[in-house]
C-alpha cells in the first residue's frame, strides 16, 4: 500500500534527510526535474525523438526550481525553452536561485505576464512549475489566466500541447484535493495530462478534484525512500495513525500480487472449516416492499464468504422475502425482543439499515444489535455495519448513536448521511479541511470505523488511522453511481468480516471498497446494483495473482 503524505509530511522529510548529511536540497532538485523529464519523454515518446519547444512557467519557490531543470534538461537535448519566472529571481529560496542561474547560462527567463506568454511560438510541452506543496492561498487573477487551459487555444492544434505539471496542477492543495478560491471568482480550470510528483503521492492527488485536475499521476523516486516509509504503509496491517494510505494493491511505487492484498484480507480464499467457520452474517430488512435493499446486502455478504446469512424481516415482509430468497435463509423479527431471541452467539456479523425505514422501530432494533455479545465462547463480537436508515434514523441525535456504538462497528453513510450525524463536518461546512481529517473527526467522534462514500471513499478508525480509495483514473467507475451500490458495500464488509478469521475490521472494510469498485469494472456500463454480488467470483478469480 503507498502512504498518501500531507505537503508537510514531505517537507518533513525531506529536511530529515537534508539535515542528516545524506543528500542536499539542489541534489534533490535535479533528481526532481530530471526524473519529471523522464517521465514525461517516456509518456509521450514522439517526444523523446528529434527536437522541441516547452514552456516553462516557474514560480517563486523551489516547485519554480524544479522548472529550471527541467528548462536546462531539454535544452541540453536541443529543444527551444522559454522560460517565465512569477516573481523575483532574486527573491527565490538557495536551490530554486542556484538553477535560475544555471539556467541564465543557456537562456532567457521574462517575467509571467498573459500577453507575453501568448505571444510565444506554439510549444509541444507547456510546463507548470508554478507552485507544488508550497502553495498557501488562491492564485492571483494573472495566475489564473496563464494557466487556464483554453490559454492553449490561442495556438494551432491546442488539443496536442502536452501538459505537464510538476507535483501539482498550480491552485491545486496537495492536502485536500481542492482548489481554493477567494470566494469572488471562481477559480479557471488549471489541469494537466502528466502530472509527476517526488517520493510519494499526496492526499490531494486523490481526493476531490486532485485526480481529476492531475490526470495521469506518476511518482519518481528522488533516493528519499527509507524503510522507515515502507515499514509504515505495511500491507494488511492496522494502519498508522498519522499517515494516511490508499486502499490499492501497490507497494513502493510497485504493483502488489493482488493474491497479497486483497487476496490475504479475504478469509475464504484461505482458510479450511466448516460453514460455521466463516460465521454467520445477519442482515435486517425492512417492511413489505422494502426489502430489496437488504435482500441485495445479503446476496453480497454470501458471496463475499460469509459461512451462512439470514434476512431478519418484520412477520407481515416473510412471504415477499420467501419469494426471493433461496441459499440466503429468513427469521421474523420485528422488535428488539424477538432479536435478542433469534441472534445467538454464533452470529459474527450484522448489517442494519438498507431499506429498514426510518424512526424508533430502527433506533431500537440498532440498539439491540450494538449491545449484542459474543458470550461466553471468547468469540470477537460481532461485527456491525450500519448504513442508510440505521444511519438517517438517529439523525436528531447522533450522540445516542455514538454512545451506543464500539470497536467493532462501521459506519457507511454518503455525505447526505454523513451531514445528518456529522452536520459541522459536512461537505457545506468543511471548508479547507481535507475530506482525510474529517473523517478521521468522525471516528474519533464516533468511537468507530466511519467510511465515507464517494469517487474518493475515505475510511477512518479511532486515533487517526486512514485510507483512501481512489475510483478514477483507469478505476474511474462511473457506472456504480445507481441506486442500491451502497447496499451492496454494506453487505460485502458483513461478509467479509464475518469468518473468526477476519483480519481487523479497518482492513476489511479497505478490501471491502476495493472488491465492490472491482466489481463494477469487471462488469462495466449498464451494471446495476444486483451485478454487484454476482460478479464477486469473477473478481475472486483474478485474485490468486
Ligand atoms: N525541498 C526540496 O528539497 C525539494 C522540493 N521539491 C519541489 O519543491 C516544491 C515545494 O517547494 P516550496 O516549499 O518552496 O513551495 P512552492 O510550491 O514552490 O511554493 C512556495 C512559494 O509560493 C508562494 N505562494 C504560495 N501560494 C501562493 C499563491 N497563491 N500566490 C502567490 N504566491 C504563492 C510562497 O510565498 P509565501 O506564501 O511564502 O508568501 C512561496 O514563495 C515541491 O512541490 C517540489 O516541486 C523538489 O525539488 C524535491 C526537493
Ligand atoms: N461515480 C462514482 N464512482 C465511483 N464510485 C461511486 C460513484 N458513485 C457512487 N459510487 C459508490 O457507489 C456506492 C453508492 O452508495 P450509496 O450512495 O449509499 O447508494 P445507495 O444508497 O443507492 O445504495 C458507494 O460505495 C459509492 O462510493
Ligand atoms: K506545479
Amino acid at each position: 500500500m503507498t502512504e498518501l503524505l500531507t505537503s508537510a509530511q514531505m517537507r518533513a522529510i525531506e529536511l530529515a534527510e537534508i539535515e542528516s548529511g545524506a543528500v542536499t536540497g539542489l541534489q534533490l532538485m535535479e533528481r526532481a526535474g530530471r526524473g519529471a523529464v523522464e517521465t514525461a519523454l517516456a509518456k509521450w515518446p514522439e517526444l523523446a525523438k528529434g527536437r522541441h519547444r516547452a514552456l516553462i512557467l516557474c514560480g517563486p519557490g523551489n516547485n519554480g526550481g524544479d522548472g529550471f531543470v527541467i528548462a536546462r534538461r531539454l535544452a541540453d537535448r536541443g529543444w527551444s525553452v522559454d522560460v517565465f519566472l512569477y516573481g523575483d529571481g532574486s527573491g527565490l529560496p538557495p536551490d530554486a536561485k542556484t538553477n535560475h542561474d544555471l539556467w541564465l547560462e543557456m537562456g532567457r527567463v521574462s517575467p509571467c505576464a498573459p500577453e507575453t506568454i501568448r505571444a510565444c511560438e506554439r510549444p509541444d510541452l507547456f510546463v507548470d512549475a508554478v507552485f507544488g506543496t508550497g502553495l498557501t492561498r488562491p492564485l492571483p487573477d494573472m495566475l489564473n489566466e496563464v494557466l487556464d487551459v483554453r490559454l492553449m487555444n490561442v495556438w494551432s492544434e491546442a488539443q496536442s500541447i502536452r501538459r505537464l505539471a510538476v507535483d501539482c496542477p498550480s491552485g491545486l492543495n496537495l492536502d485536500t484535493g481542492m482548489v481554493p478560491s477567494d470566494g469572488e471568482t471562481a477559480p479557471r480550470v488549471n489541469s494537466a495530462d502528466l502530472t509527476v510528483s517526488f517520493h510519494s503521492v499526496k492526499a490531494g492527488h486523490k481526493l476531490a478534484l486532485g485526480p481529476v485536475l492531475c490526470g495521469d499521476v506518476r511518482t519518481v523516486d528522488i533516493g528519499l525512500t527509507g524503510p522507515d516509509a515502507a515499514e509504515r504503509a505495511m500491507v494488511g496491517t492496522a494502519p498508522d495513525p498519522d499517515r494516511a494510505r490508499l486502499a490499492a494493491p501497490e507497494f513502493l511505487h510497485s504493483d502488489l500480487p493482488l493474491r497479497l492484498w486483497p487476496g490475504s484480507m479475504i478469509a475464504k480464499l484461505r482458510g479450511q472449516g466448516h460453514k460455521y467457520d466463516y460465521g454467520h452474517a445477519m442482515v435486517l430488512a425492512g417492511g413489505p416492499g422494502r426489502g430489496g435493499a437488504a435482500r441485495m446486502a445479503a446476496r453480497s455478504a454470501l458471496r463475499s464468504g460469509a459461512g451462512l446469512v439470514t434476512v431478519l424481516c418484520p412477520p407481515d415482509a416473510l412471504t415477499e422475502n420467501a419469494c426471493h430468497l433461496d441459499a440466503i435463509m429468513l427469521r421474523a423479527c420485528g422488535d428488539p425482543d424477538a432479536f435478542r431471541q433469534i441472534v445467538d452467539d454464533r452470529v459474527s456479523s450484522l448489517c442494519l439499515g438498507p431499506g429498514m425505514g426510518v424512526g424508533e422501530e430502527t433506533r431500537a432494533l440498532v440498539a439491540a444489535a450494538l449491545a449484542h455479545r459474543r458470550g461466553d465462547r471468547g468469540w470477537r463480537d460481532p461485527a456491525v455495519v450500519l448504513d442508510a436508515d440505521a444511519l438517517t434514523s438517529f439523525a436528531d441525535a447522533p450522540d445516542a448513536l455514538f454512545a451506543l456504538t464500539h470497536a467493532r462497528t462501521v459506519l457507511t453513510p454518503h455525505e447526505g448521511e454523513f451531514a445528518r450525524l456529522f452536520p459541522d463536518l459536512a461537505q457545506s461546512s468543511r471548508g479547507q479541511r481535507s475530506k482525510i481529517d474529517v473523517v478521521r473527526i468522525a471516528a474519533d467522534r464516533a468511537g468507530c470505523v466511519v467510511l465515507l462514500k464517494g469517487e474518493d471513499t475515505v475510511i477512518a478508525q479511532p486515533g487517526g488511522g486512514a485510507s483512501v480509495h481512489s475510483a478514477t483514473g483507469a478505476r474511474a467507475v462511473p457506472w456504480l453511481a445507481t441506486a442500491g451500490a451502497g447496499d451492496v458495500l454494506a453487505g460485502l464488509i458483513a461478509g467479509l468480516a464475518a469468518p473468526e478469521t477476519a483480519p481487523d475490521l479497518f482492513c476489511v472494510t479497505e478490501a471491502a471498497v476495493w472488491l465492490h469498485c472491482e466489481a463494477a469494472r469487471c462488469f462495466g456500463p449498464g451494471l446495476i446494483a444486483e451485478d454487484l454480488p454476482e460478479m464477486l467470483p469473477k473478481v475472486f478469480s483474478t485474485l490468486a495473482r
